[in-house]
């Protein structure tokens, strides 16, 4: 319920206030350009020093001009004078403080800047344009305030805010990684142009200085010469913002100084101070704002302005694109819910999961089964209910997503009257702790049903794997006695991968092998790639693939490992290929399973196949971090087929030490669990000091060292193993 309070305020704000954000962004990254440009552009001009006083530089003024009428120092620190020449002109240039040489003439605002700030701040419709665009700025901080609970929710607490973020889909990853990277500089921009529409709307009232000049007994003696004031001799030009000069000879009129702070009146014969008066808080608040808003003095802050009204057209983007993708998945009946055999619920908090609940209910209405669909939150009595598939996602630290919030406490109130047979399938992520944990606690809580009977155990799905999905269906289908399919090509991630043709150059034979395990050596010209990426595979049509972790060669070329097995589609095609032959195939960037480029200490644990990614890791491990392999096979003889790269690697120091778990070369079987359990001390010692353990193999595999793992860190470091996840020091790539 929070999440969504806070899901739904992002979403509302975002849309009622996107025309205008998305003005104020696209201007502002043209008015960030602004003082960067005069910058350069003035960069010539003298700077206003500790080291030169006022009445320095008036001397020089008053020995080049016939009259000065002001003197002031800008926003970029650079001294100005407005002067009347021997030619009785008037003139306003920059100029050096110490000689009042002219140094540039005044940087005159672009017609495009021009442009860009009537639009900003008004979009050219005056008081009323200032009002929506003041509003637009409060809103945008209400959307990033409401960004930053989602931000906390999401990373699992306010601690976590900054910690690792898991990559879920690209728009989702970079909308919270650059959140929070240009979440500072967002508030401040809206914050501080709320203020400047408060100011200029006048709810905050501008200030006046009233100064109080004892007129009876202002002075005209002694006589002194400018440059001899004390004041203007103590007053330095980093200190001084104008000097307007008296408009007269009259000794009622002054030299009006304001300085960062405070504005003093002089005597203008005396050089006595008639009066001094210290700026309001709103005043020095006003000049905070606009430089902060602006970004003019400062060409870093400028940067930082363009970068974030940048990212703010991002977030425009990307929140249409995952809001689009929700509302996608929106559910469609055409039976009642009491005239439903087949009900299907989903928790799904993305969307993703409704989409795979939908084209389960399309095969059953297809079929002409009566199917019914809804979000968990809706459980209710289900009066012909004979079969319930509940198809959940997990979310947060092992929750239901948003709406299967209230599903327990509606199981516990509706119960079903008639017995129905009931299938949980979980969507998650192997890249969190706790894979698919909701979906197990709703198979838990179903048990606790006398009328329901579990038809199949809860069916895990990692990454919305479509070949999973598939599968489980027509298990599914077996059971209840339907002939259903899904579409073999999967509609959900239609987006097609860029395929290309990769020659095979080497290769062993399954049949030479004890395990019927094989490897090839694949080269293609342009793909880019990395150790621990993905290569889909495409047998002989486009719709089957399958996924292969890479490992790369000493010469750059893929190396994959392939366990043949009988029936295997594709497993047999690579196989039964020659060298010299291509086979159709395209590379899928696994991030989040690179080798770590700064870890101290490496440790890999594989099983069979699984190491493949691993040597090619330790082939480019260049910095030769201290990297140390756990193997598990049946014996001697499974190692054959890579020793020759370790031997290599732990000669050249690329590799620190191999560890196998040969499960058949003894009485007792040995499996890498076991190692990991004999290494313990080590392991939470590599943990404790930012090592990075990754794990590639089997499913069965990684759930026996995950949780030898988790007992370790809870003995050794008093932490759970998630926390090191979190940290990015677990990768993981199994199947
Ligand atoms: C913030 C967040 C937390 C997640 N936590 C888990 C988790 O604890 N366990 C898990 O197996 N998957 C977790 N996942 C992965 C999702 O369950 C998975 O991506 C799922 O396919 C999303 O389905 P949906 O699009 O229907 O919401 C998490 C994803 C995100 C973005």
């Amino acid at each position: 319920m929070i999440l969504s309070f806070w899901r739904y305020s992002h979403l509302a704000l975002a849309v009622s206030s996107f025309i205008f954000i998305l003005i104020a962004s696209l201007t502002g990254i043209i008015l960030a350009v602004e003082p960067v440009s005069n910058q350069l552009e003035v960069g010539l001009a003298s700077e206003a020093t500790s080291e030169v006083s006022l009445a320095q530089t008036l001397a020089a003024l008053s020995n080049r001009y016939d009259e000065v009428l002001s003197v002031a120092v800008d926003e970029n620190d650079l001294v100005k004078a407005t002067v009347i020449d021997e030619n009785g002109d008037f003139s306003e240039f920059y100029i050096n403080p110490l000689t009042g040489e002219k140094t540039a003439d005044l940087i005159e605002s672009a017609p495009i800047y021009q442009f860009a700030t009537n639009l900003h701040r008004s979009l050219f419709l005056k008081s009323i344009g200032r009002f929506f665009v003041g509003l637009a700025s409060l809103l945008l901080f209400f959307i990033s305030v409401s960004g930053i609970a989602l931000i906390i929710r999401r990373q699992q607490g306010i601690k976590r805010f900054f910690a690792r973020v898991l990559r879920d889909n690209f728009f989702q990853y970079y909308h919270v990684y650059l959140g929070r990277l240009s979440l500072i500089p967002i508030v401040i921009i809206t914050l501080t142009g709320v203020y400047l529409s408060l100011l200029r709307f006048e709810v905050i009232p501008a200030t006046s200085l009233s100064h109080d000049v004892d007129y009876e007994n202002i002075q005209a003696e002694p006589k002194l010469a400018t440059a001899d004031f004390p004041i203007f001799n103590d007053i330095k030009l980093d200190e001084l913002r104008t000097l307007e000069f008296p408009f007269s000879d009259d000794v009622e009129d002054y030299y009006l100084v304001s300085l960062q702070s405070k504005e003093v009146l002089v005597n203008q014969f005396t050089g006595e101070v008639l009066s001094e008066l210290k700026y309001p808080f709103v005043d020095i608040a006003s000049r905070w704002s606009i430089d902060l808003h602006t970004g003019r003095g400062s060409i870093f802050w400028s940067v930082i302005l363009g970068l974030a009204s940048i990212s703010t057209l991002f977030f425009i983007y990307s929140g249409f694109a995952m809001t689009l993708r929700r509302r996608a998945s929106r559910i469609k009946n055409k039976y009642k819910k009491n005239q439903a055999k087949y009900i299907i619920l989903v928790g799904s908090e993305s969307g993703s999961t409704i989409r795979f609940a939908t084209i389960l209910h399309q095969q059953l209405l297809a079929a002409g089964q009566k199917s019914y669909l809804a979000e968990m939150n809706r459980y209710s009595e289900f009066k012909k209910m004979e079969h319930l598939i509940v198809f959940a996602a997990t979310y947060g630290v092992g929750e239901p997503p948003a709406n299967a919030k209230k599903f327990e406490k509606r199981f516990t109130k509706f119960s079903s009257k008639n017995p129905y047979s009931f299938s949980v399938v979980g969507f998650g992520s192997l890249a969190y702790s706790n894979f698919c944990q909701y979906a197990f606690d709703v198979d838990k809580l179903l048990q606790t049903d006398s009328k329901a009977h579990r038809m199949l155990e809860p069916y895990t799905i990692n990454n919305r794997s479509w070949e999973a999905f598939n599968q489980w269906v027509n298990q599914w289908g077996e059971h209840v006695g339907l002939d259903i399919s899904v579409p073999q090509e999967n509609p959900i991630t239609q987006k097609r991968k860029k395929k290309q043709s990769f020659e095979v150059i080497e290769k062993t034979e399954a049949c030479d092998s004890p395990d019927d395990t094989f490897t090839v050596t694949l080269k293609t010209d342009s793909f880019k790639f990395q150790s621990g990426d993905l290569l889909a595979v495409y047998p002989n049509d486009e719709t089957h693939e399958r996924l292969y972790s890479i490992g790369l060669n000493n010469r750059g070329e893929i190396l994959l490992s392939i366990k043949r097995h009988s029936q295997g589609l594709c497993s047999n095609y690579i196989n039964d290929l020659k060298v010299g032959e291509k086979l159709q195939a395209s590379i899928v960037k696994n991030r989040d399973f690179h080798f770590p480029k700064r870890a101290r200490k490496v440790l890999m644990i594989s099983t069979g196949t699984g190491i493949a990614p691993f040597l090619g890791m330790m082939n480019h491990n260049h910095k030769k971090i201290e990297t140390e392999l756990m193997w598990g096979g049946r014996n001697e003889a499974s190692f054959e087929l890579y020793k020759e790269v370790i031997e290599g690697n732990l000669s050249r120091g690329y590799l620190s030490k191999y560890a196998p778990a040969y499960s058949r070369a003894q009485a007792e079987k040995l499996y890498v669990q076991h190692l990991v359990k004999r290494d313990a001390e080590q392991i939470a010692a590599l943990l404790k000091a930012k090592g990075v353990i990754m794990i590639c193999g089997s499913i069965a595999m990684q759930k026996e060292v995950t949780a030898t793992l988790d007992i370790i860190c809870r003995k050794a470091n008093k932490k759970p193993l998630s926390y090191y996840q979190n940290k990015g020091q677990l990768k993981m790539d199994c199947y």
